[in-house]
């Protein structure tokens, strides 16, 4: 009764605000509209997505060790490269509690994440001579990029159902940039980097389409798990285009670091995680 009162003396004639609810809601469990094909709560009750969310602890194994391999490049390039995988230890994280909820909350710290990996990679990356016209240096390229994050951020919550499709097309980019740079290259182990990184991109994609769209499919064979197999394959992936990238920019940048490309922990067999190594400090320059 007090509170009626109080409600009609003050607030009366005022547009409500969200209420605490409201906001609260954000967080509930399945306030998400999307859901993966994996079954909900069937290996615990408070987990939604139990595999979903258990393979997502890859991010938090293999981010470390590309900080370690990526160091001596880092180090002699620019430090900010290693905002990359400090930032995928977050997709990881957010990943975890996107899926063991399913709540809105979840799924934009899922996706936002990823956002912002991306827009660290093309200020890092993206080449120098493919700059529109009025983008003077890498700094108001950066600049550029920031603000079209901070618009994006926005609108992603315009309709949040698009923004895992507005995502993959940014891997269909990355794509295209590297085929470009590499047309005129002849290096058999960058060339075989740049396979074996597409392929893995392509095995990712086609398991995260399917578990979209393919769920009645797998749910008869009882095999609802392309999705945690995603997360798997798309971390490597990013591991190997990452260091692709890296490379074909220090052979660009820091040509008289002399850099090559090898595998740990089996170099010989190229089996493994790929880095690059520093071999000298004379100014040759290579040829991709
Ligand atoms: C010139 C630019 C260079 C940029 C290099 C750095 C690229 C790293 C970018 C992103 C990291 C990908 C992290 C994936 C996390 C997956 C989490 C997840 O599964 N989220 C789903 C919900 O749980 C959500 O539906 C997924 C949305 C789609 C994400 C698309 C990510 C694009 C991946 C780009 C990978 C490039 C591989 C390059 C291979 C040559
Ligand atoms: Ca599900
Ligand atoms: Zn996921």
């Amino acid at each position: 009764k007090v509170t009626g009162l109080v409600d009609s003396l003050f607030f009366s004639g005022i547009p409500s605000f969200p209420s605490f609810d409201k906001m609260a809601s954000v967080f509930a469990y399945e306030s998400s509209e999307v859901d993966w094909c994996e079954d909900n709560y069937k290996h615990s009750e408070n987990v939604e997505e139990y595999f979903n969310t258990m393979s997502s602890f890859i991010f938090f194994l293999i981010s470390p060790i590309m900080l370690y391999l990526l160091h001596p490049y880092a180090k002699e390039r620019n430090l900010a490269v290693h905002l990359v995988w400090i930032m995928m230890v977050f997709v990881g994280l957010f990943s975890m509690y996107f899926h063991m909820t399913l709540s809105f909350m979840g799924q934009m710290l899922d996706e936002l994440s990823i956002l912002w990996v991306l827009a660290i990679g093309y200020s890092l990356w993206f080449p120098h001579r493919h700059f529109p016209s009025f983008i003077k240096d890498r700094r108001s390229f950066s600049h550029m990029v920031l603000i079209i994050t901070v618009i994006s951020t926005l609108s992603s919550f315009v309709k949040p159902t698009a923004n895992a499709y507005a995502l993959n097309c940014f891997a269909i980019h990355i794509l295209y940039s590297l085929f470009v740079e590499l047309r005129s290259c002849t290096d058999e182990r960058v060339l075989r980097l740049a396979w074996a990184s597409i392929g893995l991109w392509v095995l990712a994609i086609s398991c995260w389409i399917s578990d979209r769209f393919g769920c009645s499919f797998w749910q008869k064979l009882d095999f609802c798990y392309l999705h945690g197999i995603w997360h798997i394959l798309i971390v490597v992936a990013t591991a190997y285009g990452n260091t692709l990238i890296a490379y074909l920019d220090a052979s660009l940048e820091i040509p008289y670091s002399l850099p090559d490309l090898q595998y740990w922990p089996q170099n010989k067999w190229s089996i493994g995680f790929p880095y690059i190594v520093l071999k000298g400090t004379t100014k040759t320059r290579k040829r991709c």
